[in-house]
């Protein structure tokens, strides 16, 4: 099924474009694009194609604002253990040993794959040779914002540190308008990681080619407490001196920050990423999630790479998310589950720069769609599907998904390659990891 009209029907829709469930709602695709939401008793149109939603969620494509793909490469191989000694006695090891143009495009086509049938169509990602994500993304055919890793120090493909912020800026210029689903970017590791020379060439590069800067920032408690010895600042502040913080840097992480921190990324319309499977597996700590939304910062969800979370799926965050903050605050009305919604899709969206293209059901948004199964034991009765995206559907429930217009995922299998084959090519080449 390509474009033309496809009308779904039936089931809740959820358009994201209000807290709304329309209840024996339809929604209306024409070449690639949201035509129309209906409610139940309008009046629908002919269609070329109909899908029947009875008994399924009709949702926006989630979007995860932050993962390194290639990663579901060491998906497990370092498990129990803080940042440091996952990324550095075991992650950044295996990366010079085992990273190369093949094994890239193998993790990418394998996080694609899950994160399409659990119902992600866009992804935010940063890694090294981003050109082989890139050719993943197209073959599997999903959404992304693709950022070109930097880094000071000898990296896969980037093997002279000098030309690493012309190694990102090329990697942008080659895919700028190459496909429309593809965005691309840049991404500096941390402020530890890259000097501020770097990050300012970096930024300077990103605003130039019209792109969005991505930067990991205060991780763990370590991250800010070295650099407040160092140099008497936080990182916020830092990235704010070399001006960098505006409306298309996306800050990833934000677990150690005060309340100044949070005033810079208001004033500058700098959006953040959360990450909660990562930084509780990880045990760096928990990002201030609701403070930030509440000073009006669009705060997208992640799931980081396969490496540190261990999974892609974006339900399975979103309760991450509700659970580990109301824990954390005591309190249970603290990120309810339209909140969440909002972060995995539309406010995900806007802080990954596509708000005006995707993240919501709006006649005129490219016609990203989920489509939930509801039908299925741990989902019954229901009373508020949103409540039960959020705290009891898993990505497997998902039973179609469109990209663009065009059915990727169709009752739970993915249409555009042999899912078995990326497998088996991933298992092939831990054998050498392990
Ligand atoms: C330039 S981004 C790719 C680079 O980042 C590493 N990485 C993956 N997850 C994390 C994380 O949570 N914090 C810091 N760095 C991370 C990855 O291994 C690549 O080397
Ligand atoms: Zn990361």
């Amino acid at each position: 099924m390509t474009k033309g009209t496809t009308l779904i029907r039936g089931g809740w829709v959820i358009p994201m474009t209000n807290r709304a469930v329309y209840d024996g709602g339809a929604v209306l695709m024409k070449d690639g694009v949201i035509g129309a939401v209906f409610q139940k008793g309008d009046e629908l149109p002919v269609a070329d194609e109909v899908v029947d939603a009875t008994g399924c969620v009709v949702m926006p494509g989630l979007v995860n604002t932050h993962c390194h793909s290639p990663m579901s490469l060491f998906r497990g191989l370092a498990d129990d253990m803080p940042l440091d000694s996952w990324l550095n006695d075991h992650i950044f090891p295996a990366e010079a040993a085992h990273i190369n143009p093949t094994t890239v495009r193998a993790g990418a086509l394998l996080s694609c794959v899950e994160m399409l049938l659990s119902g992600t169509t866009t992804v935010c990602d940063g890694y090294f040779y981003e050109d082989e994500v890139a050719e993943a993304v197209m073959e599997v055919g999903m959404r992304a914002v693709l950022g070109h890793g930097v880094i000071d120090f000898p990296a896969p493909g980037v093997p002279d540190p000098s030309e690493n912020v012309a190694i990102a800026e090329a990697f942008v210029e080659r895919w700028k308008n190459r496909w429309s689903l593809i965005t691309p970017s840049i991404f500096c590791h941390t402020p530890h990681t890259c000097s501020e020379k770097t990050i300012a060439r970096a930024k300077e590069a990103c605003r130039r080619l019209g792109v969005l800067f991505q930067i990991h920032i205060a991780e763990t408690e370590d991250d800010v407490q070295r650099m407040k010895e160092d140099r008497g600042i936080t990182p916020y502040q830092l990235l704010d001196d070399l001006q960098v913080l505006d409306e298309s840097t996306l800050l990833i992480h934000n677990v150690w920050m005060n309340d100044g921190d949070m005033a810079l990324m208001a004033r500058h319309g700098t959006t953040a990423s959360h990450n909660p499977g990562s930084n509780t597996k990880l045990a760096s700590g928990v990002c201030p999630a609701s403070a930030l939304m509440d000073q009006g910062i669009h705060v997208g969800l992640g799931t980081d790479g396969a490496a540190s979370n261990n999974n892609l799926d974006l339900f399975n965050e979103m309760q991450t998310t509700a659970k580990l903050h109301k824990a954390y605050s005591l309190d249970p009305a603290a990120m309810d589950a339209w909140t969440v919604l909002e972060m995995a899709t539309i406010e995900g969206a806007k802080a990954i720069g596509l708000g005006g293209q995707i993240g919501s059901l709006l006649p005129g948004k490219r016609g990203d769609i989920t489509i939930v199964d509801m039908n299925k034991p741990h989902l019954t009765p229901v009373y508020n599907p949103a409540s039960h995206l959020v705290y009891a559907t898993t990505g497997a429930d998902v039973r179609d998904v469109f990209v663009d217009g065009k059915l990727v995922v169709k009752e739970g299998n993915l249409l555009s390659l042999d899912v078995q084959a990326v497998m088996d090519e991933v298992s092939r080449i831990a054998k050498k990891i392990e």
